[in-house]
């Protein structure tokens, strides 16, 4: 048994103070039952919590931790940045910079406007198609989460699902009836939308690989077709890419999938760690966005001096390595392929999703396509999974509804401790 007496402690204080005891839900382990863990600190593929125990890290800050924690080139970055204040309320070099060296990877961004999270970003972007086209409706698809801007709180996936509150109260109606909702890789269903409300909606919003109800892969052809359907009407096409940028290639989702976004939101790996989000696509769309156009949108910590140093060393250590994304996608596929032996060892079915370094076991023998088949997951054995996994040192995300973020920090001994933990935990579940 883990000792987690200080994190015991820490969950009791916290929860007199804090609602639920953590400030982001997902982490009150609540879907996956016992106490969450308080992390002390992290180094490569590894997290200390209060209590000394040492986890493989699987989760990595949910996506941002790509090379690992605490990595010495963006450590450097801070601390040089550091002396020169942390924040001016004014332009910096190294905004510009940023701005260069993100259009310089993500070829479909032409401008781009930073922000500090992937939220912001994701509210910032409809605003802005709404602004652009003069429409009022957005579609979004069950089971993607784009932050907790009311709009997408909605058939949203990540905690909101986890919890059992894929629709939120609090959103008002009104909100709530501008944004529709079809299921994802179902090309039809959001052809009838359009045909439904024809010259009304303003965006497409979409996680082109999703990462917020598990891992699910875009079906073959899916996104060309959306992104003909949104020429063919006039419909901004949105791809959150907070996930997937720079994590799925140099150029995210669209450079792996070879379809372009009109407009894309970014977050995670752009901060390095730190509390970064950005939006940015096709110059003309951009334009509205103040003070160049009408729409408006502002953020005093925005383009922070510390967050770009950090996100700045990390995209630049990226865009430099050349076959960064194919040593880490091999990781990747040696973690899937194991967990594959392992399954057919103990003849289990359950299902693996994987896109590059992003994978999913979902407890479940259908093919997980959707939100629907994602629910068709016994979360309750997902649960007992985690805590074996948890005993054996290994730190999965506290949810079956989130994906996995495989590091570069990962090196053979990390895998076999891995494969050997899958093993002990399966057999542990399939024995109960
Ligand atoms: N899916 C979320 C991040 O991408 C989970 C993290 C959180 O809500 O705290």
């Amino acid at each position: 048994m883990l000792n987690q007496n200080r994190s015991n402690q820490l969950f009791e204080r916290a929860q007199n103070f804090i609602p639920g005891g953590v400030n982001s839900p997902v982490r009150a382990f609540r879907a996956v039952g016992g106490k969450p863990l308080f992390m002390q600190k992290a180094k490569g593929a590894y997290l200390y919590d209060e209590d000394g125990n040492r986890y493989i890290d699987m989760i990595n800050s949910w996506g941002p931790m790509i090379l690992g924690h605490a990595h010495e080139g963006v450590q450097q970055a801070i601390a040089r940045a550091l002396p020169d204040s942390l924040s001016f309320g004014a332009p910096t070099a190294r905004e510009v910079e940023m701005a260069e060296l993100i259009i310089s990877m993500v070829p479909s961004i032409e401008k781009v406007r930073m922000v500090n999270s992937g939220t912001e970003a994701t509210m910032s972007a409809i605003r802005l198609a709404r602004g652009f086209t003069g429409r009022d409706k957005i579609i979004k698809l069950e089971g993607c989460y784009h932050g907790h801007g009311d709009s997408f709180l909605i058939a949203a996936g990540s905690g909101a699902l986890t919890m059992g509150t894929p629709d939120s109260p609090g959103v008002t109606r009104g909100t709530a009836l501008d944004t529709l909702i079809a299921p994802y890789n179902n090309l039809q269903a959001i052809e009838q939308l359009v045909s439904e409300n024809k010259g009304a909606i303003a965006a497409l919003i979409l996680e082109p690989v999703a990462g917020n109800m598990g891992c699910i892969a875009p079906q073959p052809g899916y996104l060309q077709g959306l992104r003909s359907l949104c020429d063919r009407e006039g419909i901004v096409l949105i791809f959150d890419e907070v996930m997937t940028g720079f994590r799925l290639a140099k150029g995210g989702a669209q450079e792996r999938f070879g379809v372009q976004a009109d407009l894309t939101t970014l977050g995670k790996i752009i901060g390095g760690g730190m509390p970064v989000g950005a939006y940015g696509g096709r110059r003309d769309i951009m334009d509205f966005v103040s003070p160049s156009g009408p729409v408006y949108q502002a953020g005093t910590l925005s383009g922070n001096p510390i967050a770009m140093a950090a996100g700045m060393a990390m995209l630049s250590y990226l865009n430099e390595q050349t076959d960064f994304y194919q040593q880490l996608d091999a990781i990747a596929n040696r973690i899937v392929s194991d967990l594959k032996e392992v399954l057919q060892q103990l003849g289990l079915r359950y299902t693996i999703n994987q896109v590059g370094s992003m994978y999913s076991l979902f407890f479940t023998e259908q093919n997980v396509i959707d939100y629907d088949t994602a629910k068709t997951s016994d979360t309750e054995r997902f649960g007992r999974y985690f805590r074996h996994m948890l005993e054996q040192g290994v730190y999965l995300a506290p949810s079956q509804y989130e994906t996995l973020f495989v590091s570069a920090a990962l090196g053979e001994q990390e895998l076999q401790q891995l494969k050997t933990a899958s093993y002990e935990s399966l057999k542990a579940l399939n024995r109960a």
